[in-house]
């Protein structure tokens, strides 16, 4: 596969080809699952031949013999051909669905299952507003709300209830009753020694069996019923984050003037390890202000947005909101009262118009506040040029489902055949199937953060507003115009940025923080940090340079 180049590897003709050379269970090689195949066909023909050696030697002297023989094959063909019937059994098939509500009840079960956007379902506080669409979703599908491997197996069941599985088992005993009728119409034409031994084989061998198969369903119920337990236990699983109590904002006008900030001797290890990404930091931001944290790769500045919207709680030190413990209010209202852009934002595999509607929680699906909220991120231009517009879904939560399918298929039910059971086969990661560019990607991300910023109908349920390197991929044009936008729309709501470039973002902070090494090294104004002559001016005047 290495050594395939772009157009090779997404040829569909090729991509069939490596996903037929790859194993189908994922469990073991082709190499191996070719010598067991090969192994068996040798083992059944052997079998078959000894079975044909002894049944001819058995019953050629046999009275009935063939008609025993006869019914037990007519039998076998039975059972084979209303196996064979079976829709999924059959050659080439395929399964799609156009039902939105099932779509859509699929995408916002993957944004909660999926850990790529926990940061944002919880910092959005959209863990029960989530669940809420689900359950309306799943209420208006109905019985169908079941994942694809359920309707197959329910189809491969009814499918297989038919006139011929009625009539299966009566016919499996039915040799057997014509032999014992026929021995007791004829017992000397039985040779004893036969019967008994193949009586007592084949009790034996079947008793075995059952006991054996007893003892594998026992042992896999118990483990069904530990799933279950677990199940219901994941209900009562405690939240390292300890909620407060208190209400927050104490009132909406505190809001309305921006939040005060302020690190007490803050220091945070990530769970599980055990260096600082922060260490004893202090500072202070008053309501309504403008503060700018710049430093270098992994200094701990996206910590630091963390720690405020209590992704996680400092290891030691105090957070105080407000001149308050930040950990003594309640969580749901602080989050509602700030929002976050993070750097590694991440979109749902919902419709454009539901992730940028996801922004705020707090209000009833509103088309006009969708679409003010795309203009401000700068999004409107680009999703109207979309051939489905704001119902374009980035990428699409059900897949279709389909065996090896024909030669040259490249394409099914209007969509390019999807290979990524190929991909998850060999552990490699999904395919980047997103057809926005990463600045495009940006503004959405921004467009979504908007939405409860600014869109909201009081215009206040937010106070502070955080922003991680929120212009990375845009363009110059587009960074201008997306600080112009928050600079005007910003009120007195207190905004922190995180961010690499020195500019006018910085020229017009009331606060810079310059971090190295998890420690704050530098705070104050832009002009007053280049009077200092330390590290902020010293990179300050390394970019500006390039502009000489
Ligand atoms: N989830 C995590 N688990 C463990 N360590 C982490 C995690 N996230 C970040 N870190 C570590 O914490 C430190 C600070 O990371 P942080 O993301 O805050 O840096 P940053 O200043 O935002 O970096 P950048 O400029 O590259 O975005 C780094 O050493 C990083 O490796």
């Amino acid at each position: 596969m290495a050594r395939l180049d772009v157009p090779t590897f997404e040829e569909a003709s090729v991509q069939r080809q490596l996903e037929s050379a790859s194993s189908s269970s994922g469990k073991s090689s082709v190499a191996w699952e070719t010598i067991e195949a090969t192994s068996n066909v040798i083992t059944t023909a052997i079998q078959l031949l000894s079975q044909l050696s002894v049944l001819i030697t058995i019953l050629r002297d046999q009275r009935d013999g063939f008609l025993l023989a006869a019914i037990s094959f007519i039998q076998s063909l039975f059972q084979w051909s209303s196996v064979s019937k079976s829709v999924f059994q059959s050659l080439v098939w395929a399964a799609t669905t156009k039902n939105e509500d099932y779509i859509r009840m699929q995408g916002y079960k993957h944004v909660v299952d999926n850990p790529k956007h926990r940061k944002e379902v919880v910092a959005g506080n959209l863990g029960e507003h989530l669940t809420r669409l689900f359950k309306g979703a799943a209420a208006r599908v109905g019985d169908d709300a079941i994942d694809f491997g359920e309707v197959r197996r329910y189809h491969l069941f009814s499918d297989r209830l038919t006139f011929a599985s009625i009539l299966r088992e009566p016919l499996r005993e039915l040799p057997q009753i014509v032999f014992t009728l026929r021995a007791v119409q004829y017992p000397a034409s039985i040779p004893l020694s036969l019967a008994s031994l193949t009586l007592i084989n084949q009790t034996a061998r079947s008793f075995s069996a059952t006991v054996f198969g007893l003892w594998g369903v026992s042992l896999s119920l118990a483990e069904q019923f530990a799933n279950v337990r677990k199940l219901y236990e994941i209900s009562t699983i405690p939240n390292r984050i300890v909620d407060g109590t208190k209400p927050f904002p104490e009132n909406q006008q505190a809001l309305r003037n921006g939040i005060a900030l302020e690190f007490r001797n803050v220091s945070f290890k990530y769970p599980g390890t055990e260096t600082y990404a922060l260490r004893n930091v202090s500072f202070k931001i008053g309501a309504g202000h403008l503060c700018v944290i710049v430093g270098v790769n992994g200094s701990g500045k996206s910590t630091i947005l963390k720690l405020i919207s209590r992704l996680y709680d400092p290891t030691e030190g105090t957070i105080l909101i407000d001149d308050q413990d930040i950990q003594t209010f309640k969580l749901a209202d602080l989050r509602r009262a700030m929002t976050i852009l993070f750097q590694d934002y991440t979109h749902f595999p919902l419709s454009i118009k539901e992730n940028i509607a996801l922004g705020n929680p707090d209000i009833p699906y509103d088309e006009d506040k969708v679409r003010e909220a795309a203009r401000l991120g700068g999004a409107e231009d680009f999703i109207e040029k979309l051939p489905e517009g704001f119902d374009t879904y980035l990428e699409r939560p059900v897949r279709d489902y389909y065996s090896p399918l024909p030669e040259g298929t490249a394409t099914l039910f209007g969509r390019q055949v999807d290979y990524s059971r190929l991909r998850g086969i060999g552990k490699m990661r999904k395919a980047d199937t997103s057809f926005l560019s990463g600045g495009q990607m940006q503004r959405l991300a921004v467009a979504r953060t908007f939405m409860r910023s600014l869109v909201s109908e009081t215009g206040s349920s937010v106070g502070l507003l955080l922003f991680d390197e929120p212009s990375a991929s845009l363009d110059p044009t587009a960074e201008h115009d997306l600080f112009e936008r928050l600079r005007a729309l910003r009120d007195n709501k207190t905004m922190i940025f995180s961010s690499h470039r020195f500019g006018n973002l910085t020229r017009h902070a009331d606060h810079i923080l310059y971090m190295d090494d998890s420690k704050v090294r530098e705070k104050g104004t832009h002009e007053e940090l280049l009077s200092q002559n330390g590290e902020y001016a010293r990179i300050w005047a390394l970019q500006a340079q390039a502009f000489l």
